[in-house]
């Protein structure tokens, strides 16, 4: 049983069988087929805004080509200290930018705050030609720490960084995550709070391999194409990411998904709250939750079957005791119940 990641979770059926149902026949390759220029449209509708929107297959490649576009290889990209742009793409928004600078932030529960940006701001005066400057602001929603931001938390730092000259990039590997937690609309989770460029992932979520950038000014999407497809994530078989987002977006799918996830996180965390010598160290807003245990128990779990990572990060608040369990559609409450179960044995 796995509370490892949403990655480890497999796709969902409708997934499956619409890449089964799109596979009939030839059709123009590299998203010159008519299914991929649909669904295309269809983020037109979701976000309600003329987007241009670019499929590619992995939330890394999405980040960091989305952010070559935003930022000149000489510029400095805020974000998160614990961000997955920081922690865990191994340079790679370094790399595809040319060579921009990440300026890792500090913030409680994986979000950033005004006061921190303006201090990193006022931190880094610009001194053209020495200093690098801040060109982008990157928010991940939901967080890597399960939080979320709300529209007014988010409008509150869009606006800071369009002050600043800065352009907002939102790594949205769980956007759909955030969406069904907080009931609000994509378009106002996103562009209508002053998000320039969505990373907007499906493959946590039951996809298997399906991520989309998404420009809410076409302008801003500069030479995307040619560096994608410079970067080799130019899917030739595009229709079969279009097949993902295609079912994924169908009679709610994606919400549903989500909110399962969500639900099955929440039931996680009020569970191990309510046992003596638990605690959870960051508020369970999304499919994640953060718990530390009693000395000896992560150990007795895993060697009960159990598979969650250790969470050790920059801004660690409880060293190194913390341990990140992730939810996914797939997970049950029976599960959950489990789980708990052994739990409460070791504890
Ligand atoms: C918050 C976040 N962003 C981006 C990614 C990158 O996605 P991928 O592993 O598909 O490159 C992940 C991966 O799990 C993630 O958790
Ligand atoms: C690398 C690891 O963080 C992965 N992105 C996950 O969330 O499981």
């Amino acid at each position: 049983m796995t509370f490892a990641s949403d990655n480890w979770a497999g796709a969902a059926p409708e997934i499956i069988a619409a890449i089964a149902n799109a596979n009939e026949g030839a059709v123009p390759a590299y998203g010159g087929d008519g299914l991929t220029k649909r669904v295309e449209a269809r983020f037109a509708e979701i976000f309600e805004c003329d987007v241009a929107v670019y499929f590619v297959a992995t939330g890394g490649a999405a980040n960091g080509l989305a952010l070559s576009v935003m930022t000149p290889p000489y510029g400095m990209v805020l974000c998160h200290e614990e961000s997955h742009i920081q922690m865990d793409e191994c340079a790679g928004p370094e790399f595809l930018t040319g060579g921009a600078k990440l300026l890792p932030i500090s913030g409680k529960g994986g979000k950033l705050t005004p006061d921190a940006v303006t201090k990193a701001l006022n931190g880094f005066p610009e001194r053209r030609p020495h200093g690098a400057p801040a060109s982008v602001l990157s928010l991940t929603q939901g967080t890597e720490c399960g939080t979320r931001y709300s529209v007014d938390e988010l409008k509150s730092l869009t606006g800071l960084a369009h002050d600043a000259g800065l352009l907002v990039h939102m790594d949205g590997a769980r956007f759909s995550n955030a969406v069904a937690a907080s009931g609000e609309s994509p378009a106002a989770l996103s562009w209508q709070s002053g998000v320039d460029v969505l990373c907007f992932g499906g493959t946590k979520n039951g996809c298997i391999a399906a991520e989309a950038v998404v420009f809410f000014d076409k302008d801003k999407a500069h030479d995307f194409e040619m560096r994608r497809k410079r970067a080799g994530h130019l899917w030739s078989k595009m229709r079969f990411i279009a097949a993902q987002f295609d079912a994924y977006f169908h009679d709610g799918l994606w919400l549903a998904l989500a909110s399962h996830a969500n639900k099955m996180a929440s039931k996680l965390s009020t569970g191990l709250a309510a046992i003596d010598g638990v605690e959870i160290s960051y508020a369970t807003e999304i499919n994640e939750v953060f718990a530390c245990f009693p000395e000896g128990v992560a150990d007795k779990l895993r060697a009960e079957g159990y598979w969650f990572y250790p969470w050790i990060t920059p801004g660690d608040p409880v060293n190194g005791r913390m341990s990140r369990l992730i939810t996914s559609f797939r997970t049950t409450e029976a599960e959950v119940d489990a789980f708990l179960a052994c739990v409460r044995k070791f504890a």
